[in-house]
């Protein structure tokens, strides 16, 4: 054996005899035949034995194939080509555009004539010296004088000649020009008025553009545009790496960058960039989702430009990474499409928001009932929002609206609806469970008129556009229930109401009745597991746990990546949409503000009434009540009572007035006062039939009394 050690003995320190030994022991000449024939039989005895065996075919060892099949075929005209309300809306921001730069121009013209002016003596001087250096050719003076200076004569006379030649030529040329300019001086004098201004103004042009200092450019900027950083894969790894994912680190110690793959170049999608991203084997997209804040660091961008997505067709940890110029929430949104629309087909898919890309996503109505849910503030009352204004505004849907919270949030809808309650009381959370009653009853009622049309009528057994138009009590029927969890959470009506809540949702749907819910408290006590677990179209705003995001987007909805925790405190209106379509969405609803909802329904309110449609609504006070109604309610309290129950209140309003209040009900009055600030309480009374103390629904009289005198005063404002 060698050793470390030198050899001592010897002056050197080397034992050549030694070493030529051992590797006399060591070298052998190897008979290569032999040596083959001998491995392939130890091969042969391993696998006899058990021993390792070749496990990959040499099939499974080739690159694998393009499945062409399989692939997926790229589009042939870009998706917002394609799309009439994208391309319109692309149309309208060009136009739009072009209209701003030239009307901004426009404007600046005579700054801009001002400065050609003032810059055209400086451009006369500059193109004067610059012809004169032509026409004596001074560009050539620099090597005559260093021929001179070094005593090349031969040299010198070469260029003297070529110089002389030159400026024969140059002044034969300037001749002609001077000539023709006399001419053109001429001409121009003896030309109309308009003609010598004209050639005046082109030569200041002229002048003032060559007498331009190099850095101020004559032309303002009309619009300042933002540089956006392109995305590359170095910054994608880069950021995946910072995130902290186990998986990722073990692999890029191994592997370095190549354990991060791309399977399609990173290209230009919509205003911005995206990236298909193969993370490495065992790591999952969610866990980068999770930290969608460290890869927005990562990436050096905001966070609500970075929109990570799952791909779960291909492969679990196939990331779709897209990322925008601009911060979902603050990029612009187009106007809702259905703005300008006077009546709307329900049957149809309705614009209910936008996609990270700016694209519009839609939702459809019909066979299924949707479930919103988020924190308080989030945007579900916007949500709930446009699809009963769509039913609103189909003039054969009948909508019915609830809001349990008490803030009014649907109230502007509430002329159109056919039934409506608003409040956080007990009145209004069964109020809301009587029309859940109602609802289970119409569906049977449905379900029987269904089954009595011929087969050739209703092949599949459910209601259809055609149906819902044509057949009396088959028409779409729409109910929305905001902040359903004060219903479903009810300590006495709220286990009925998960029960009719869970048939209505799984029997209705075949027959046009469609449940809309929202609310802000979705764990199991607020949203029953019935309710939940048979919703069709989900859409979840930001919430703040796994178990929350699940109860409104479905079970495994978290493990599978679709976690609508990742929205951040900005992401007002922003949610995932599963259902819609085959992939969850990330979506942006349209907002509408209050008077815009108004007016929609105000034009729903004209559709319904044209069409004959319009049901009795239950807020709706005649104009004359509304004038009156204030100073009446005072009038019918004796000076000794200081509340009234709403019942009496009404009594007494229509012996004062049958005219006027002959069809009022007590929800039409609080309905109508409620505009006024004026909420119910409970109050003691006793009741005139039966003769016995009751706790009831009632007014303050000092509510109404400040009511009044608040109207006043703003009216005497607006009057000076
Ligand atoms: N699509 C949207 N785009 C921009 N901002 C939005 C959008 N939707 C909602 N918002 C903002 O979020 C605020 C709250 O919306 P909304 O009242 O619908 O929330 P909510 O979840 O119903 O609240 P709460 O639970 O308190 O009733 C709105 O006032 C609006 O400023």
């Amino acid at each position: 054996m060698t050793s470390n050690e030198p050899d001592r003995d010897r002056p050197d320190g080397l034992d050549w005899s030694r070493y030529e030994t051992e590797l006399g022991d060591v070298a052998e000449v190897v008979d290569l035949d032999a040596a083959r024939e001998r491995r392939q039989r130890d091969d042969q005895a391993d696998a006899d034995d058990g021993g390792p065996t070749l496990v990959d075919s040499p099939e499974a060892q080739r690159k694998p194939k393009l499945d062409r099949r399989g692939a997926q075929r790229r589009p042939l005209v870009p998706g917002w080509l394609r799309s009439s309300a994208e391309l319109r809306d692309a149309a309208v921001w060009a136009a739009g555009y072009a209209g701003h730069v030239t009307a901004y121009h426009a404007l600046r013209l005579p700054k801009y004539a001002g400065k050609l002016a003032l810059r055209a003596p400086v451009g006369l001087v500059r193109s004067a010296g610059r012809a004169f250096r032509w026409l004596f050719d001074l560009e050539g003076e620099p090597v005559r004088q260093a021929t001179v200076r070094n005593e090349n004569a031969e040299q010198y006379l070469h260029l003297s000649r070529q110089r002389d030649r030159r400026v024969r030529w140059r002044g034969m040329v300037a001749l002609a020009v001077t000539v023709a300019l006399v001419v053109a001086v001429v001409a121009v004098l003896l030309a109309p008025m308009w003609v010598r201004w004209a050639t005046l103004a082109a030569l200041v042009g002229l002048f003032g553009t060559f007498g331009a200092p190099a850095d101020k450019p004559l032309i303002d900027r009309a619009v300042v545009g933002t540089q956006v950083a392109r995305l590359t894969s170095d910054i994608v790894i880069r950021a995946l790496s910072v995130l902290g994912v186990a998986g990722i680190n073990q692999a890029m110690a191994k592997q370095g960058n190549g354990a991060v793959t791309f399977p399609a170049p990173i290209t230009r999608d919509g205003p911005g960039w995206r990236a298909d991203v193969d993370l490495p084997p065992g790591v999952t997209v969610g866990e980068v989702m999770d930290r969608r804040d460290k890869l927005a660091s990562g990436l050096g961008r905001p966070l609500g430009c970075v929109w990570p997505e799952g791909n779960a067709d291909v492969s679990p940890s196939r990331l779709v990474l897209w990322v925008g110029d601009q911060p979902m929430a603050a990029s612009r949104q187009p106007a809702w499409p259905l703005l300008k629309a006077s009546t709307v087909d329900m049957a149809k898919q309705f614009p209910f928001g936008t996609d990270p890309r700016g694209r519009i996503v839609y939702l459809e109505l019909p066979y299924t009932n949707v479930l919103i849910g988020s924190i308080p503030g989030y945007g579900k009352t916007a949500a709930i929002q446009l699809p009963m204004l769509v039913a609103a505004l189909d003039p054969h849907a009948e909508v019915w609206a609830y809001e349990l919270k008490g803030t009014g949030g649907l109230d502007p809808i509430a002329k159109v609806c056919a039934r409506y309650g608003s409040g956080a009381d007990d009145d209004t959370a069964e109020a809301a469970l009587q029309a859940l009653r109602d609802l289970r009853a119409e569906c049977q009622q449905r379900a029987a008129i269904i089954k009595k049309l011929p087969k050739d009528v209703c092949p599949d057994n459910k209601v259809t556009a055609d149906l819902a138009r044509r057949i009396k009590g088959l028409h779409w029927l729409v109910a929305g229930l905001d902040e359903c969890q004060e219903l479903f959470a009810h300590p006495e009506f709220g286990k009925e109401a998960g029960e009719l809540a869970e048939k209505i949702i799984k029997l209705g749907r075949a027959l046009g009745v469609i449940l809309l819910l929202a609310t802000q408290r979705p764990d199991a006590k607020s949203l029953p597991t019935g309710v939940s677990a048979n919703v069709g179209t989900r859409y979840c705003l930001r919430v703040m746990g796994q178990l929350e995001n699940d109860m409104v987007l479905g079970t495994s909805a978290y493990r599978n990546g679709i976690r609508a925790t990742m929205f951040a405190k900005k992401d007002k209106g922003v949610g995932y949409l599963v259902g819609a379509a085959d992939e969850a969405q990330i979506v942006r609803t349209f907002y509408l503000d209050g008077p815009t909802v108004e007016k929609l329904a105000a034009r729903a309110y004209a559709a319904r009434e044209s069409a004959g449609t319009l049901t009795a609504p239950t807020v709706e006070t005649p104009t004359a009540r509304r004038e009156t109604l204030l100073e009446d309610t005072l009038a019918v309290f004796r000076a000794d009572e200081p509340k009234l129950w709403a019942e009496t209140i009404v009594e007494r309003l229509t012996a004062l007035r049958p005219d006027v209040y002959a069809e009022l009900t007590r929800d039409h009055l609080m309905a109508a006062l409620k505009p006024y600030g004026i909420t119910t309480t409970q109050v003691w009374g006793t009741d005139p039939a039966t003769g016995k103390g009751a706790n009831r629904r009632g007014i303050d009289r000092a509510t109404v009394a400040d009511a009044v005198a608040e109207r006043n005063r703003r009216r005497g404002d607006s009057a000076a």
